[in-house]
């Protein structure tokens, strides 16, 4: 059994053992690291967001406005960062969120399952993407017993969605992620100069050709004919005409948990709780679809009054501990990071991966001990005041 508990009272600091730490330490290295060892089209891609990007860097200011309360003497010597999340006990609130073309950060071609070993390792689910260059079926065995939920880009193809969740479901992924916020691209202008995206994305259908029905629209295989693959899969990927309507349809595929992921408005999260969703996951995919629009965070507490019961998944700009602890005390369940595991896996394969995790952990933890909150229960909005 994986030990994953090496991040607790911070003794995942390199300096504690005494040797200069190979990987870097703080978010702005990791950035520069990234970017040395990324191709640039690969870099611009993952790095890149919509517009102008003010969004995506909204995301990450965001947090600054909020300060937490330090407490002291609050019996924080010994911290629990524990949560329950659809009936499972997770040792911490952290998950990698889906990053469709991870597999392209690592020169193998293989960060899906290089990924799937880090959450393994480090005991902190994987949301895996429908784009992969592997299989879901292979990135859930190498998931072990750490859990995998199942994000799905439902295509324009009723019987194709069908398969992916039946597939979800056969392989053991314990929940499912409908992301809305893509149905169709944003504009992302560092793509469009480099012209680069339908040949990154074109290596990440794995699960698509590996699926029978995906195969059966097909005149020829995959592997005799890769190109009429994509064109097909450019025609299917987008559903623009997806409506509330639909949710009951796909709500009776599953018994699994679903989540719809790319909510931001309190009113969506009411409508999806009544449409019989299980859990919010409030985003705005990290600032790459709708540029001009709010920070995330900004959006999380109204999310969170409206889900009721329902959990919130929160991701889009969290770069450190603190991030997610803030996150946590606005009311979030769970806590994902995208683009700072995509780095780690360019800086250092697996080990980059478990290194940005465990710091993040290690952070987490120590803020909590520092700031007196001993649990993730006694995070609440009353630890957060606006800055200024
Ligand atoms: C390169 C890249 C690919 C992504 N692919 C997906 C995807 O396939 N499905 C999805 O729901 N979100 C995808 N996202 C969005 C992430 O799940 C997440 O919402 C976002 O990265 C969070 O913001 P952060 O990068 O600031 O942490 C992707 C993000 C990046 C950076
Ligand atoms: C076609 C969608 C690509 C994956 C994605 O979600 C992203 O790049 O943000």
């Amino acid at each position: 059994m994986a030990n994953h508990g090496e991040w607790q009272f911070g003794i995942y600091f390199s300096g504690l053992v005494g040797e200069k730490p190979t990987l870097p330490m703080d978010y702005a290295a990791l950035e520069r690291a990234a970017e040395a060892a990324m191709s640039e089209e690969v870099w611009s891609y993952v790095a890149g967001g919509a517009g102008n990007e003010h969004t995506q860097r909204a995301n990450v200011t965001a947090f600054e406005r909020w300060g937490l309360m330090p407490r002291m003497l609050a019996g924080a010597a010994q911290r629990d960062l524990g949560v329950e999340l659809f009936g499972h006990q997770l040792p911490t609130p952290l998950m990698l969120a889906p990053v469709g073309v991870i597999g392209i950060c690592e020169p193998e071609g293989h960060g899906d399952l290089t990924t799937a070993r880090a959450a393994a390792a480090t005991g902190v689910p994987m949301i895996a993407s429908t784009l992969m260059q592997d299989p879901m079926e292979d990135v859930a065995a190498a998931l072990g017993d750490t859990p995998g939920w199942f994000q799905l880009y439902p295509p324009n193809d009723r019987e194709l969605t069908e398969s992916l969740v039946r597939r979800a479901e056969a392989a053991g992924y314990r929940a499912i992620v409908i992301t809305l916020d893509t149905l169709t691209l944003g504009w992302r202008p560092r793509d469009l100069t480099i012209a680069s995206f339908p040949q990154l994305t074109g290596l990440c259908l794995a699960n698509y050709t590996s699926d029978p029905v995906f195969r059966s629209r097909l005149d020829a295989p995959p592997e005799e004919d890769p190109q009429a693959a994509t064109g097909l899969w450019a025609r299917i990927f987008g559903n623009q005409s997806l409506s509330w309507d639909d949710l009951g349809w796909l709500r009776s595929l599953t018994t699994l948990p679903i989540l719809l992921k790319g909510i931001c408005s309190p009113d969506d999260a009411r409508r999806a709780v009544d449409a019989g969703i299980d859990g919010i996951y409030c985003s705005n995919h990290g600032g790459r679809q709708a540029n001009g629009g709010l920070p995330a965070l900004d959006c999380l507490a109204d999310v969170v009054d409206a889900a009721g019961d329902a959990p919130v998944i929160f991701d889009s700009g969290v770069r450190g501990g603190p991030d997610v602890v803030k996150a946590l005390a606005m009311g979030a369940r769970a806590v994902a990071i995208g683009r700072p595991y995509a780095y780690g896996l360019a800086v250092g394969g697996q080990a980059g991966i478990e290194h940005v995790v465990r710091s993040m952990l290690a952070e987490t933890d120590l803020t909590m001990a520092v700031d007196g909150y001993p649990t993730i229960a006694s995070l609440t909005r009353d630890a957060l005041r606006p800055v200024g």
